[in-house]
Order: C-alpha cells, then structure tokens, then sequence
C-alpha cells in the first residue's frame, strides 16, 4: 500500500502499448530507486485512473508516460510529468536491430527527430535513413503509409507507431528499451524529493501561520485572496474553499486591502470594528523587485491585545509582589493601636493565617504587609489581591492561574495564579468578604490541602503560602445570611486582628496626622510650614467623626499641604481658602444635644458631612468618594443605601 510517509518516491508510469511491458521489466530493477507501478492506460483513461486511486487517499509523486500519451498528460495531470526521451544507448541499439531486417530504415517518433542518426549511418552502413516526426495519430499513421509505398520494409518508432507499421505488414523496432525507461524514473524520482522537500516547506509554514494567534489573509495583485488561515476564515465567517480567489473586500469591505495595493503603503494597528468584534489590523504590501504583487492583512483580536497589554503592564508592576510598609509605618500611640502594632509583631512570628478587620481606610493592608515584612517570609513576595475588584471568572484565573487551552484565549503554556506567585511567601486577600461562593470553596481546599489546581489541569502545584485576608463586612453577618461559608470563615479566623476606626482612639489623629503633614509638606516643598499649619486645622481634625478613617485623613492633609505649597495664604482670606479646600473639617460641628452622646454627636455631624457632598456632587456617589477620600461602599453602607 502506498502511504504518504513512504521514504521512497513514488512514480507511476502509464501505457498502452508494447512499452509497458519495458516499464514492467525496468520496474523492479529501479525497486531501489523509486516505487514504480505500471498502468495500462493512456489519456483520458489514465486521468480517471488517477483521479480514482487519489481520491481513495493513494500517494503518487510523478508520472512517467511516453509520446504523445506523455504530452496529454504532461497538460492534463496536476502532477509533474516525465515524458520518456529515446537514449543514444536505445537509439542505436534500435537501428542495429532494424539494420538487421534492411539497410533502409524508416524512423516515426513524436515531435522531435532523434539526434545523431545521420552519423549512425556511415557506421552501421545504411542506405537511406528517413525520419519523419509526427504529432497526432493521423499524421503518424499517413508517415507509415508512405513509407510502405516507398519500399521501406523496416520503422522505428514508439510503442503505437510499432504497431501501425505492423499493421501495414512491415518490421517495426521499439525506439525505447530499459536505458531510456531506467533514466526516465531516475529523472521522475529526483523531481520527487525536490517537489516532497517543497512540500514539507510549505506545511511547515502553513501549520505555523494556521497556529499563530492572528487572522492571516494574502491577496494577490488584483486583491483575490490566495491564502486565509483558520483564525481568518472565522472572523470572515466562510471556509477556504469559499474566500479563495474572490477579492478580500467584497468579503469584508472594512478588511480590503485595495488602498494598500494602490498606495503601496504599509497601514499598521487600525482598528476595526466587525459587528460585535474589535480587531487591530495591519495591512503590509507585498513587493516582488519593486512591484508589487500582492498584500496580507494580518488581524489581532482587541481581547488579545488587551491581554497583552495587561500582561505588559503587570510585570512593569513589580510594587505588586513587595510589602513597602513595616509595622513601624503603623502610626498612632493611643493604647489601641499599640495593641494592634504587639498583636501584629507577634503573629508574625507565626505562620497562621490571620484575618484583619476593621473599617474601610483604617490600614489593614499596611498592618498585613507590616507582618509579612517582620515575618520569616519577609525576602520572599507579598502578593496583595482585592477580591471585590475582579469579576468572579477573572478572580479565579487571576488566583487559581490556568493550563493552556482552559479557555477561549488563555495562554500558550498556561499561567501561574497570585497563590503561586506567592510562593514561600504572604499573600493578602482583601476584601474576603467579598469572595463569591464558589470561589470560596476553591479557596477552602487551597487552605487545607495546601496545593493548588489551575484552571482545566488535573495536576495540582504544591504551595507554601501564608494567608492574610482582610474585610471591613462582618463576616459572622454573611455567614449567618448564607453569603459566606462558615468553615472558611473558621479556617480564616485563626488570628483574628481588628483595627479600631479612627475616631474611636482619638488621640491618634493628631499624631498621625502631624506626621503624615510633615510628609506632605516635605513632598511639596514647604517643610518649614509644618507648625502653622498643624496649628490652623488641629480643632477640626480632633472634632471630626473621620468615616473614611486614615486615607481620608491622608487626603485632607494633601489638599492642606497643597495650599501652602505656594507660600501660607493670607489672613484674610485663610478662612475662605481653608473652607475652600477641606469643606468637610470646616462644617459647623453642632452642639452636642442634651441627652445625647459625643459619639452620637459625631455621627450625626459625619453623616451631615457625607449628604452635603453627595448632593454638591449632583448625586454622583462615585465623585463623593474620591473627594472624601473614602470608598463609595462606604457612603453606601453609612447613607444606609445599596449601590443602584
Ligand atoms: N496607623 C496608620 N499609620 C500610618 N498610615 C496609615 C495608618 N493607617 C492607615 N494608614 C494609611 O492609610 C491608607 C489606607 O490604609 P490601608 O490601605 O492599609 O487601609 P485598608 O484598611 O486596607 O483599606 P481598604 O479596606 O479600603 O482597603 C494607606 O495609605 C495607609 O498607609
């Protein structure tokens, strides 16, 4: 059976006449050479042949035909054709075998004379040699005829002029014998391998541009596609067999590359929009010594460029995988967040996981990586996540990773998650609460069995982390509401760690606060400011209710760090400025009520505050937020609404 790995070349030689029985004698002696296989056809009879054997997945690399049966196929095949040439060696031999029957001998071969013979003739002593080429069959038979009127009792000629000279009752001598048969296969066997060798180039770059990530389409001069890989025919939305040779535009009339074969310059990264998709395209002449002779169109899909460009950006973030802050970073000297400053030293002396809680801005990032930087883990990374901030399928590739091929567009070679990159070190899940159900359960098992499973893998990757997670919800609350699973809440809640709000432990503001402006001014240039202006707003920073705890604290001190940036504002117009740029320390603190309390009051002034700057910011919760410097959960969660 013939099979495509076959390492011999594979030639088929076709004949009807007394010339295949040659073929038939030459075939095993060329065994070493080629598979030859011989078939007793011609013309059209051999073009069925072939197309039935093809068809039932038979290989053949080149065929081997003399005559005019040569020609037709050598026109009709859509394989190369060897047409047999007569050798000298056949040649002679030929006429030493017609010299034999008569000294006049006729010579009919197709199309050509056969060179040399006149010279053969002062040796084998002829008397008259006569060729007479032909090129149909007509022609041929009409040659025979007259040579037989002319006396000639003996014609050389190919297999079917044999037989003519046969019929007219004379000697016929085949021009062909095993010299010629033998160099026709060595000749069909050598354009094999260049045509296999040619072939396997080809495939090679056909599977590397079918395999790249980008829709491929080549056009030729007058804009036909002469080429689509898989990627293309799917943003085309029709097969090869469909886009071959129809021009690209009237496929696609925002894919064309019409203006590109017209102006001759390249267009690169234009984005198109298809319907529902987004593509970045690049369009790329292509010039043959100066012409050009065609353009390819090269398509990314905008998922992929978004990929990349996150891909880009995380490993420009190495932040990401460094605690900057230690425990020393913790302001604030009253007895409670001394209390969370020990606590932290001595977890961190521990490997257990710890759960941080505490209001929004309170520094329960600071405090997790203030632990890992005094832990044993410290040279290793710290990997913060916020589960609150990713959608649920981008959270478990972003924390789990994934295999290659576990989803539409997930990357060669697959990707390591955040548990593993944090490997031999801290990784800090903020916002546990906010982790959706599945999820936690995932998370659970990564906990227990220390190991993780990426995406679509069945292989799990051992990890040796420590987990510090963080929420400002109640997470008792959320258990008890069915939102969060309680056995990974008991898993979590080993080290439990609160950081008490603000304006709970008020004699921290003003500490922290004095250092967090020296730091401001210094960043803005005016150190020297630092008494005068701690001085002018230290009432306010004391009275107010801070609901967006320290980072809002941060925030007011920037903007008053910003006003005397430029020098201190004048006397007279400081009030204003001051109400200006921190409107919400300035309000009025009422009066605390007869019989209320000085939290309550604080709560009532906070919650003033917050309404006030919704309602200035037109109701836009989310520019509220940025200008308390708290997060819009908060404003929600204090207004006592759900975000809409
Ligand atoms: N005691 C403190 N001393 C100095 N800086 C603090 C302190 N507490 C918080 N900060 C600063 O306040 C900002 C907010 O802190 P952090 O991000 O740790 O809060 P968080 O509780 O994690 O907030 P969220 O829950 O909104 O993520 C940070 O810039 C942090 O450095």
């Amino acid at each position: 059976m013939t099979h495509a790995s076959a390492t011999r070349p594979v030639v088929w030689a076709f004949s009807t006449s007394r010339l295949r029985k040659v073929f038939e004698s030459v075939a095993p002696r060329m065994a070493d050479v080629a598979e030859v296989r011989v078939f007793d056809k011609g013309f059209e009879e051999a073009l069925k042949t072939l197309r039935e054997l093809r068809g039932a997945g038979e290989v053949v690399d080149v065929l081997v035909a003399a005559g005019s049966n040569g020609a037709y196929l050598r026109d009709h095949a859509d394989l190369p054709v060897v047409v047999v040439g007569a050798s000298t060696v056949d040649a002679l031999a030929a006429l030493v075998q017609a010299r034999r029957a008569s000294p006049r001998i006729g010579v009919v071969n197709f199309v050509r004379v056969v060179p040399g013979l006149e010279q053969a003739r002062d040796i084998l002593d002829f008397e008259e040699i006569a060729q007479l080429p032909y090129v149909s069959p007509e022609e041929a038979r009409a040659h025979v005829g007259d040579l037989a009127a002319r006396g000639f009792e003996v014609i050389v000629g190919p297999g079917p002029v044999c037989d003519l000279a046969e019929q007219a009752g004379l000697e016929a001598v085949l021009l062909y014998g095993t010299d010629s048969l033998s160099i026709a296969v060595q000749q069909a066997a050598d354009i094999a391998k260049i045509v296999r060798a040619e072939a396997a180039r080809r495939q090679h770059l056909q599977r590397v541009v079918d395999r790249m990530e980008v829709a491929i389409a080549a056009v030729d001069a007058n804009e036909r596609v002469v080429s689509v890989n898989p990627m293309m025919q799917r943003l085309l939305g029709i097969s090869e067999a469909e886009a071959l040779g129809r021009p690209l535009s009237s496929l696609q009339p925002q894919l064309g590359l019409d203006r590109v074969l017209e102006s001759g310059a390249a267009e690169h990264d234009s984005v198109e929009r298809l319907g529902s998709r987004t593509v970045v395209a690049s369009r790329i002449p292509l010039r043959e010594r100066g012409v050009i002779e065609g353009a390819v169109l090269a398509c990314h899909d905008e998922t992929l460029v978004e990929r990349l460009d996150q891909r880009l950006r995380s490993r420009h973030r190495p932040r990401r995988f460094e605690a900057r802050y230690s425990l020393d970073g913790l302001l604030g000297d009253s007895p409670a967040i001394r209390d969370v400053r020990e606590l932290a030293e001595r977890y961190a002396r521990t490997d257990a996981t710890v759960l941080v809680t505490g209001e929004s801005g309170t520094g329960k990032e600071l405090v997790a990586q203030g632990i890992h930087a005094a832990s044993r883990r410290a040279k290793h990374p710290f990997v913060a996540i916020n589960c609150a901030a990713f959608p649920e399928t981008l959270l478990e590739s972003e924390l789990f990773g994934y295999e290659e091929g576990a989803f539409t567009g997930s990357r060669r070679g697959g990707r390591p998650g955040l548990f593993e990159a944090a490997h031999l070190g801290t990784i800090f899940l903020d916002e546990i609460g906010d982790l959706p159900v599945m999820l936690q359960t995932r998370l659970l098992r990564v906990l227990q069995e220390r190991q993780v499973l990426r995406l679509g893998s069945n292989d799990p990757t051992p990890v040796d982390v420590r987990v510090v997670a963080a929420t400002h919800r109640d997470l008792r609350q959320a258990m008890a509401a069915g939102q969060f699973r309680s056995d990974l809440y008991f898993r979590l809640h080993i080290l439990p760690l609160h950081i008490p709000a603000l304006r709970e432990r008020p004699g921290d503001t003003v500490v922290i606060a004095s250092e967090l402006l020296k730091r401001a001014l210094a960043r803005h240039g005016v150190p020297g400011a630092h008494a005068r202006a701690l001085a002018l707003v230290r009432p306010q920073l004391e009275g107010y209710a801070w609901p967006g705890n320290v980072r809002e604290l941060e925030n007011v001190l920037e903007r008053l760090a910003l006003l005397f940036s430029t020098g201190a504002p004048p006397k007279e117009r400081l009030e204003s400025s001051l109400r200006l740029v921190l409107p919400e320390l300035l309000e009025t603190p009422p009066a605390a009520p007869p019989h209320g309390t000085a939290r309550e009051a604080r709560e009532k002034q906070e919650m003033t505050v917050l309404r006030r700057v919704v309602a200035e910011c037109g109701g836009n919760v989310s520019e509220a937020a940025r200008r308390l410097g708290i997060g819009r959960s908060t404003i929600y969660r204090k207004l006592g609404e759900r975000p809409g």
